[in-house]
């Protein structure tokens, strides 16, 4: 280091002993405050009853007393909502005491004498005056200048225009513990060390913020305000989830006071994805968004009647049933069930119903149909066809509840409830002297009394056997969808495109599946679809912003239908038409090649440098798919892969082997990625008597550090130090090709492969020297 950056290097050494001086201050008097707050949020919990006046006797003291349950209840809820917001903010300073920023520029801005010194950190923070910024938020409009430029002429945009000047330095700083670690003036890209520095870490189990480090094309997917759907294609590794969230990061800033983490909704590809990715936005202060996966939002919308099948399952019937006779059929199925060919034809079906082929139930009581089907159907079709199906079934509802409650007038009379009425237990006729006694309709007269009394259990009776049938109603469970989803297989298909020539096949198999009450995932989307052209569904206005990454899993039929049910959304989408897995076994389209976007205002990303793997790594993977040669690998140095053969007989022993080296290595979270869960159970049962590891299933939710076992689409997402892939030999068919890159692009720093049948056909193209070979049969 020469002399001029050791003294830099004081100054700057200085300057951080001080802010984090000054934070600590801060710290301090906030810690006083939330304190008093705290003590305040505990003593109104304690004296909550003693300040609320409860007075029941009059109707009027009853309001009273309501109101002021309320008034204390707001009180609490206000000083709670203090409370956290205090513990939030001091939980920030104490990032920032640690590490109070990462880089700094200097900006001589156009027409001033004065250049402005800008320290970046993940939150602001102003001096003891309030006067000064001591550090910026890395999401102010000026530190996207650290992001956007190297030194030279540079401008950044604020909201009432865009300002131009000069960048005279750029600087970057690991800091830790106050105690500068890393000091880095930056040439041209930002950040190579220091990607160098934070690329070369273990990986972890969760996912990390990478605010220190975005990269250029990355901050345009982050800070983009212009465009209602953003899309981003980025290869494996490039940092498509990384980018979501500090999008999400972003626009909580941006437009703090009119959007908060409630209304940014992530749909992601499974639990264990969202656990993975939970702790980025609290490492950066803010709340996590809601978080869901696209089977979760569809679930809930299914009657429990239905077994619904989840894309795993579909995964592992494509992966593991290709001898079953029906399994060509269910393809075509699948393909077709995607398209917005099939979403047009139940748009036209939806039409056709309004005035004709609805489907009803009877509405049965005690075996028999009180409302028959036929004269539901009579009733709906007897209402103006220019009022719409939704609106119909509203109508309908309100006159079956009407119907029902007749019938249950009628019912009270009737010998059965006689009958019942002498099981009855004794806390039966309890509640009814309770209800008389309540409503004072106890006379002097014993015998009328008693009369009552047997009128009111009869109505009890009644009430509770009519109980479910209201349910039904309410529910519009009157509409038998499961056949009018099946009707739609079965009707002329006048001018349905792109029908698939076994149609038949494909109705006959869905109908099979329906009738033992099984639910494909392929139907989910498009039975729930009708339901809500039948049914009518309020799109939800609550979320502003919908992120959905691996969107290369949704087809154009479930792009189209969430993007109907949050019209007033923002969307983002992330993918990599590389890693589209299941539609690289259907062949299916999905969202990305096929892009529903026609006259939206939509910009298109591509980001083609990736960060996760060493070169070496990326050097063979890229070589696994077409157009991969596009692949910038960072210039992170590592081993290259290696190929082991083995035999059925060695190969457990050849990968304990590997496992201790790779631990003795250094590497903490390894991956034993297996192509089904069937064959990761086997490798777990093999390897667990010798080894110490976990298993991951569809089910798990947080993935441990040390060695995990792991099904090919599950490991989706994440990353791990070092991979084994358990039989590389298995990925054999074209269609499993985005699969096989998809696992080996999970691997950061070592992928290994076994192989217990040679080489796949799938690695034909892959040149020779970017690979090892071993042998160990
Ligand atoms: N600008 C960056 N600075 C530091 N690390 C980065 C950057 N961009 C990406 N990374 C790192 O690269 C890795 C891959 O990022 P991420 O998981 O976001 O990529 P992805 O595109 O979603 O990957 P995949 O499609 O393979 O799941 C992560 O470890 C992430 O922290």
């Amino acid at each position: 280091m020469s002399e001029l950056q050791n003294k830099d290097w004081q100054l700057e050494q200085e300057r951080v002993h001080s802010v984090a001086g000054e934070i600590d201050k801060t710290i301090n008097k906030l810690k006083k405050n939330t304190g008093s707050v705290s003590s305040d949020v505990l003593e109104l919990r304690k004296t909550f009853w003693e300040d609320v006046t409860v007075n029941l006797d009059e109707p009027d003291d009853v309001i009273e007393t309501a109101a002021s349950i309320k008034q204390q209840a707001e009180l609490l809820s206000e000083r709670e909502r203090t409370h956290k917001q205090l513990d939030q903010k001091l939980n920030t300073l104490e990032r920032l005491k640690y590490s109070p920023y990462f880089g700094r520029i200097d900006f001589l801005e156009e027409g001033e004498k004065t250049v402005d010194r800008v320290y970046l950190g993940i939150a602001s923070f102003m001096d003891q005056q309030d006067e000064n910024f001591l550090v910026y938020d890395w999401r102010a409009p000026i530190s996207s200048l650290y992001y956007d430029y190297s030194p030279g002429p540079a401008q950044y945009q604020t909201p009432e225009g865009f300002i131009q000047g000069e960048m005279q330095l750029k600087r970057q700083f690991i800091i830790k513990a106050a105690k500068i670690k890393g000091m880095f003036d930056t040439g041209v890209t930002i950040g190579d060390e220091m990607l160098q520095e934070v690329l070369g870490n273990n990986a972890s189990t969760q996912m990390k913020s990478i605010v220190a480090t975005i990269q250029r094309e990355q901050n345009a997917i982050i800070r983009n305000e212009k465009n209602n759907l953003l899309i981003v294609q980025g290869v494996a590794g490039s940092g498509k989830t990384s980018a979501a969230l500090q999008r999400v990061a972003f626009l909580l800033y941006r437009y703090r006071g009119t959007i908060t983490s409630e209304n940014i909704m992530l749909f992601s590809p499974n639990p264990l994805f969202n656990s993975y990715v939970a702790t980025v936005l609290p490492e950066l202060g803010e709340e996590n968004m809601q978080q869901t996966t696209f089977q979760e939002f569809l679930y809930q919308r299914i009657g429990k009647n239905f077994t619904v099948e989840d894309p795993f399952n579909q995964m592992e019937y494509l992966l593991n049933e290709e001898n079953d006779p029906d399994y060509q059929t269910r393809l075509n199925g699948i393909r077709y069930k995607a398209s917005l060919d099939f979403k047009k034809m139940i748009d036209q079906y939806s039409i056709e119903l309004s005035t004709k082929g609805l489907i009803f139930r009877d509405l049965k009581f005690r075996g028999d149909p009180l409302i028959s089907k036929r004269d539901i159907h009579q009733y709906f079709y007897s209402l103006d066809r220019n009022i719409s199906i939704p609106n119909r079934m509203l109508l309908v509802k309100e006159w079956l509840l009407r119907e029902l409650k007749r019938a249950m007038k009628r019912e009270r009379s009737r010998s059965w409830v006689e009958e019942e009425l002498q099981f009855l237990e004794k806390e039966d006729y309890m509640e009814a002297f309770k209800q008389l006694q309540q409503k004072q309709k106890f006379s002097d007269d014993t015998f009328d009394d008693f009369d009552r009394e047997q009128r009111l259990l009869a109505e009890m009776v009644v009430k509770q056997k009519f109980r479910p049938l209201f349910s039904i109603v309410k529910q519009l469970k009157f509409i038998d969808m499961p056949n009018i989803y099946l009707q739609l297989f079965n009707r002329v298909q006048e001018g349905a495109c792109g029908l698939p020539a076994d149609w038949n096949e494909i109705y006959r198999l869905t109908e099979k599946r329906f009738a033992d009450m099984v639910m494909s995932y392929e139907d989910t989307a498009p039975y729930v679809y009708l339901q809500d052209l039948l049914e009518g569904r309020k799109s939800s206005t609550a979320i502003r912003h919908i992120f959905i990454d691996e969107a290369q899993d949704y087809s154009p039929f479930q792009f189209a239908f969430i993007r109907r049910l949050f019209p007033y959304s923002k969307m983002t989408l992330l993918g990599d038409f590389n890693q589209a897995i299941f539609s690289g076994v259907t062949e299916a389209e999905t969202v990305l090649n096929q892009i529903v976007a026609a006259g939206e205002d939509t910009a298109a990303f591509n980001l083609t440098k990736t960060y996760r793997s060493t070169k070496e790594i990326v050097e063979y993977t890229k070589a696994l798919i077409p157009g991969g040669d596009q692949i910038e690998p960072f210039n992170r140095k590592g081993n290259k892969p290696v190929v082991t053969f083995v035999n059925k007989n060695t190969l457990i022993n050849a990968i304990i082997e590997k496992l201790n080296d790779l631990q003795e290595a250094g590497h903490r979270t390894i991956a034993i990625i297996c192509r089904t869960s069937e064959e990761s159970k086997q490798a777990y049962e093999a390897l667990n008597k010798e080894v110490s590891l976990h298993l991951i299933e569809k089910g798990t939710i947080i993935y441990e550090k040390g060695t995990n076992v792991v099904p090919s689409y599950l490991a989706k997402g994440i990353e791990f130090d070092a991979v084994i892939l358990y039989d590389l030999s298995q990925y054999n068919r074209e269609s499993e090709r985005k699969l096989f890159y998809t696992v080996c692009t999970r691997a950061m720093h070592e992928l290994h492969m076994m192989a217990t049948n040679g080489i796949s056909p799938l690695m034909e193209k892959i040149p020779k020297e970017t690979y090892m070979i071993e042998n160990k049969r």
